[in-house]
């Protein structure tokens, strides 16, 4: 637990651990105001703090579109002066025995290396894509409707009911994705001058059908020019849309705007609608990032909140060093209606522990791959490929913003 008035020294603690470059002003205060203290841990050295983690209290899409109960773990810092000591994993032992006090099944986080979190348990469960678009030779072929879709300009807050409701109807749709927050919206619409490099402020348009919104689109205007005219780069913040005309209007909005030959995308789903409609996908230089990383800190808890795309019966033989009280063996039965999961005597079926548990968990990293990698072991024939198709998820899972 936090104080408030604590918060200042614990919040430059971590910014220094970052670098020491100051957040803007209103960054800053954003921050501050969602900061849950009451879930946030610092650790002392008399009066000095020398570490800091926080935890937000998210509800996550899982499959089947449930809303489960994340700690989202953050802002975790240690001192340069104290590191190496064990702060760190001082901090995540208490914060992962909070979680499980609270009865939250999941901790998730992204990582500022993912070398840092495995061995608490924590495995990157879903992945990004970067891309940096040549719109001067990279066609769109657009489906039928596209044309009745409305692109109209709106000032970002002007739209943002409209733009959260078409949001909170998406949440449930894919996996990792969170469910708002009160003052989480703000996110969205922060903009401070110091992250523009040079880019116009915020702008954003909307799509409409019949009046109704459908979709958004947020961006940067980055304008350039060399000796054989304009270059200018459009930097995508975020697109989000109900239906297939509504995405395709919006990108060929993004693609055609005028004085630019490029989109710079960041952290979109791996499965994105542009990726199906391009002429070239090289020339859209797609990178793949880990993004979500997934601990189950209640393995029983956490496989029963989600369903399952085809039926499984496995029994889990599950290792967790670092919260032992997942051990041991689990019965899961389940199918595209609901599943149980239980403690077992039976004999197992695949032995892994809780990271590839984590990593299967959305449905973003197979388990028939971890197989492959040595990384989940078949005790009984055909149990991976029968709880691998059963832990798959037809949309990609994905977290569309950071914390
Ligand atoms: C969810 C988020 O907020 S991500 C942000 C994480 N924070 C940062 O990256 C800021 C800069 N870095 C730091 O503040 C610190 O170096 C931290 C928080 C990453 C590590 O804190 P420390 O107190 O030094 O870690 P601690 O001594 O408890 O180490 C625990 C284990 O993690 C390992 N470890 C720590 N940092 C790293 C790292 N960057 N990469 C790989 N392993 C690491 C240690 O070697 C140790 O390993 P062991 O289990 O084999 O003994």
């Amino acid at each position: 637990m936090l104080r408030q008035d604590e918060w200042d020294e614990w919040y430059d603690n971590l910014i220094r651990a970052f670098g020491g470059v100051p957040e803007a002003a209103e960054e800053r205060e954003l921050w501050n105001a969602l900061t849950e203290l009451d879930r946030s841990i610092g650790a002392w050295d008399g009066d000095e703090c020398v570490g800091t983690a926080g935890a937000f209290s998210f509800r996550l899409t899982v499959p089947g579109g449930a809303s489960v109960p994340a700690a989202g773990v953050t802002m975790v810092s240690v001192a340069a002066t104290h590191r190496r000591r064990g702060v760190l994993r001082s901090m995540m032992r208490r914060q992962l025995d909070d979680v499980r006090e609270w009865g939250w099944p999941l901790a998730v986080l992204t990582a500022s290396e993912p070398a840092i979190y495995g061995r608490f348990g924590y495995a990157p469960a879903t992945f990004h894509v970067n891309a940096e678009i040549d719109t001067t030779r990279v066609r769109l072929s657009v489906p039928p409707g596209t044309d009745d879709v409305r692109v109209r300009y709106a000032k970002p807050a002007d739209v943002l009911d409209a733009c959260e409701a078409v949001y909170a109807r998406l949440v449930p749709q894919r996996p990792g994705m969170v469910a708002r927050l009160p003052g989480w919206e703000r996110l969205g619409l922060l903009d401070p001058e110091s992250d523009r490099e040079g880019a116009s402020p915020l702008q954003s348009v909307v799509a409409e059908r019949d009046g109704e919104v459908v979709g958004y689109a947020r961006f940067h205007v980055k304008p350039e020019w060399d000796a054989a005219g304009p270059k200018g780069t459009v930097v995508l913040r975020d697109v989000q849309a109900l239906d297939p005309a509504a995405h395709a209007a919006l990108w060929r909005f993004l693609f055609g705007i005028d004085l630019t030959s490029k989109v710079h995308a960041r952290g979109r789903p791996v499965d994105e609608v542009w990726q199906q409609l391009v002429s070239d996908l090289r020339r859209c230089e797609p990178r793949l990032r880990d993004s979500l990383h997934v601990r189950l800190v209640d393995v029983g808890a956490a496989l029963e909140a989600r369903t399952y795309q085809a039926p499984v019966d496995v029994v889990f033989d599950v290792e967790d060093d670092f919260c032992p009280w997942n051990t041991g063996r689990w019965r899961l039965s389940g199918d595209a209606k609901g599943a149980t999961c239980e403690r077992t005597e039976d004999a197992a079926d695949l032995a892994l522990s809780v990271r590839e548990l984590g990593a299967a968990y959305l449905g973003g990293v197979s388990l028939a791959a971890l197989g492959a990698a040595g990384r989940v072991r078949e005790l009984r024939q055909g149990a991976l490929t029968e709880a691998a198709v059963g832990f798959g998820s037809p949309v990609a899972p994905w977290l569309p913003h950071g914390f």
